[in-house]
C-alpha cells in the first residue's frame, strides 16, 4: 500500500511563523506533496511538485481541500526541483495567502479557507524528510 509519510498533528502555527521541512527528493521521484492545514480533510495548502504523475511532467500543482473536497487547482510556471535535490521548504501564511519559500523560488497560494492557524503537517510521496523546524 502507499505508505504514509511524516504526519504532525496538534500544531499551533500562527500567521508569520515558518514551518521548515528539510529533506531529499528521491532520485527516481514521481512526485511528492507537503500538506498544511487543520487536518487531512481540511487543507490550506496541498503543495504537490509532480515530476511525472497524473499526466503532469515537471509541474507544481497547488490546491486546497475543504471537508474532503479538492478546490480549484493552481499550476505554477516554475519547477525549481531536480531528482536527488536536498532542499528546505519554508511555509508561512497570513490571512490572505500561504507562501512557500525555496532557495531559488517563492510561490503564493490564496488562504481560501481563511485559516487562522496551521494544526496539521503531512509530507507524502518521494521525499525523505531529514528535519522539520518551526520558527
Ligand atoms: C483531466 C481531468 C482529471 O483531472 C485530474 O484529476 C485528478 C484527480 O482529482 C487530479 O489529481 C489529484 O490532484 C489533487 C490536487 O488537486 C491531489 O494531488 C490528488 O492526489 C492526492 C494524493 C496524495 N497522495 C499521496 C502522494 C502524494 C505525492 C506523491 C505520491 C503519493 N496520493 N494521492 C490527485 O489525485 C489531477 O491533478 C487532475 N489533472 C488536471 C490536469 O486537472
Amino acid at each position: 500500500s502507499m505508505e504514509k509519510g511524516l504526519v504532525v498533528t496538534q500544531l499551533d502555527v500562527e500567521p508569520g511563523e515558518c514551518i521548515k521541512v528539510k529533506g531529499k527528493i528521491q532520485s527516481d521521484a514521481k512526485g511528492f506533496a507537503v500538506n498544511v492545514g487543520k487536518d487531512s480533510n481540511t487543507l490550506m495548502l496541498h503543495f504537490n511538485p509532480r515530476f511525472d504523475c497524473h499526466g503532469d511532467v515537471n509541474t507544481i500543482v497547488c490546491n486546497s481541500k475543504e471537508d474532503g473536497v479538492w478546490g480549484e487547482e493552481d499550476r505554477k510556471a516554475e519547477f525549481p526541483f531536480q531528482h536527488g535535490d536536498k532542499i528546505e521548504i519554508c511555509i508561512s501564511f497570513d490571512q490572505t495567502e500561504a507562501t512557500v519559500k525555496l532557495p531559488e523560488a517563492e510561490f503564493k497560494f490564496p488562504n481560501r479557507l481563511g485559516m487562522e492557524k496551521i494544526e496539521y503537517l503531512a509530507v507524502e510521496g518521494d521525499f525523505k524528510v531529514k528535519a522539520i523546524k518551526f520558527s
